[in-house]
């Protein structure tokens, strides 16, 4: 291939991840053209390397604990190896072609190599087979998701990073997570069920610090019932470990690690993973070309031919909110005549512990930042305090709150944590959305036994004038 080989497309996207990809198939369905540049695997971090690995290994760690607290039902058991297995599945071995014919079939014209801006409207690619041009009619629109902040205390230590964690070949006998987000509590989850010693280092006072406080302490007090030691207030100050070396995905990257933190002493393992959060992937696609900065991106001030959404844009890093971007732009990209979105679509979230965590719109704390003390008012109620929710297994320890704008008389967020919690979240999302005012969904009737019962608990707390 050589320079000369210039393509041309509508719409050129940089980045097949889920966000990438689904822009692309919305700009192709209103009748565009669409190129897709990938620079590694068709279906991005996500499929292969993060969301799904994950989850794909939590799930059946999750139905093995449930059935422990379901009596009439034999323990299951976690077996490593199968899954492994499982996980290798749906990672599809590392092998894109069922999304390379999805995107054929879906009329995606796929330029593999490294998508680079080097002009208005122009991007180079640089691939296995040279260097080609592609060009946009249109719009270039980066989906080039994120990468790991590292902090520098970790260099020359060679640790584990996400990736490693999901796709774990040599388990390690000892390990150490540090981070005390979402990542940290759901590794730590299942390399503790994998048979790992799991020891998680917080710098923080708390786990899960951007949720309501009562879900770090909960999350905290099940990982610590599952044998994995917690570390509050651990500040990482120094790293250290003989021979580090990238061994490859998911094996032991070298000799035993030794980390130091500031308050907590020092701790010594086999390996290190570090899951201290992630930012735009905004390097090296040429943001500089046309004088630009990553700050642009944050903030929007790009020409009105360049886009940035998912994990490298603006907004919440999760593939559910990227995805819900993508269809919007891809969309309008088309000229599609649709309702205008409302103002602030909430950002839902589960974090798939046992117990899940599940949350959507702004906790108690950001609504009484947002509308003062006076205009908040909460209901929290254990998670088992429903027939629903308590059938789910004998242990349906956890909670419940939502958050309601007493001017409005609307739920501005909720949160529940507990089994299966995962599953009340979209109705809490439809009534943020949709701006139900709670003295309507009073007459949403749930369904007896289910663990949606708990919205009446919820809604049964609420001052009277409210209901
Ligand atoms: C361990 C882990 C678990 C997660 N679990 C969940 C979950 O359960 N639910 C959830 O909603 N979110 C989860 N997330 C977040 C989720 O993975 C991201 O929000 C999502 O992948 C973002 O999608 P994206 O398409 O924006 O980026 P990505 O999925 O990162 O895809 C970006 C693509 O762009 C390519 N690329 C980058 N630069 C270039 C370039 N210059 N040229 C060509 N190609 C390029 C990359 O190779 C990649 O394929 C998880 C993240 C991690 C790390
Ligand atoms: N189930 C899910 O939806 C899911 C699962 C995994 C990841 N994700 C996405 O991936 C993103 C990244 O996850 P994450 O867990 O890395 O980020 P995070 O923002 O959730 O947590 C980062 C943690 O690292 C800590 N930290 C930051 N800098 C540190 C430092 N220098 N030293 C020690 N600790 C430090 C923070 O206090 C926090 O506890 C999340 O924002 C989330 O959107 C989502």
């Amino acid at each position: 291939m050589t320079d000369t080989d210039e393509l041309n497309a509508d719409v050129v996207v940089i980045g097949g991840g889920p966000v990438g990809e689904n822009v692309a198939q919305y700009a192709v369905e209103g009748g565009l053209s669409a190129a897709l540049v990938e620079g590694e695997l068709l279906g991005g971090e996500c499929s292969y390397y993060a969301c799904m690995p994950s989850k794909a290994l939590l799930r059946p760690i999750d139905v093995a604990h449930t059935t422990a607290h379901l009596p009439g039902v034999e323990d299951a058991a976690v077996q490593p190896k199968e899954l492994l297995a499982r996980r290798d599945t749906w990672v599809s071995h590392y092998d894109d072609s069922g999304q390379v014919e999805w995107a054929d079939g879906a009329d995606i014209t796929l330029v593999r190599g490294h998508g680079r801006i080097v002009g208005e409207r122009r991007v180079e690619v640089s691939g296995p087979d040279g260097t080609r041009t592609v060009t946009a009619d249109r719009t270039v629109v980066l989906a080039t998701g994120s990468v790991p902040v590292v902090p520098p205390v970790f260099d020359g230590v060679s640790p584990w990073g996400s990736r490693d964690a999901t796709g774990v070949v040599e388990v390690p006998e000892r390990l150490l997570v540090v981070g005390g987000g979402v990542i940290a509590v759901e590794a730590a989850t299942w390399m503790a069920a994998l048979g790992s010693q799991v020891r998680v280092l917080v710098r923080g006072p708390a786990l899960l610090e951007k949720n309501e406080p009562f879900a770090g302490d909960i999350v905290r007090s099940a990982l610590e019932k599952a044998g994995i030691a917690v570390v509050l207030g651990a500040d990482v100050t120094s790293a250290v470990r003989k021979h580090a070396d990238d061994t490859g995905l998911g094996r032991i990257h070298g000799g035993e690690v030794t980390v130091t933190t500031s308050a907590s002493g020092t701790f010594t393992a086999d390996e290190v993973l570090v899951a201290t959060g992630r930012r735009p992937n905004l390097a090296d696609v040429g943001l500089d070309a046309l004088g630009l900065s990553a700050g642009d991106v944050r903030s929007g001030t790009l020409p009105e031919w360049l886009h940035a959404v998912g994990d490298a844009g603006p907004g919440a890093p999760l593939t559910h909110m990227g995805k819900y971007e993508a269809r919007v732009l891809g969309s309008k990209l088309a000229g599609a005549d649709e309702a205008p979105a409302p103002a602030n679509v909430p950002v839902p979230q589960v974090v798939f512990t046992d117990p899940q965590v599940a949350s959507v719109g702004q906790t108690e704390a950001e609504a009484r930042s947002a509308l003062g003390d006076d205009a908040v008012v909460t209901s929290e109620v254990g998670f088992g305090t429903a027939a629903g929710t308590s059938l789910l297994r004998d242990d349906a320890d956890g909670r419940a709150k939502i958050v309601v704008d007493r001017r409005r008389g609307v739920v501005m967020g909720a949160t529940f944590v507990g089994p299966d919690a995962a599953e009340l979240l979209h109705a809490a999302t439809i009534a943020i959305v949709g701006e139900v005012p709670v003295s309507v969904l009073r007459h949403a009737v749930p369904s007896y036994p289910t663990a949606s019962e708990l919205w009446l608990r919820m809604l049964e707390q609420l001052p009277r004038d409210l209901r």
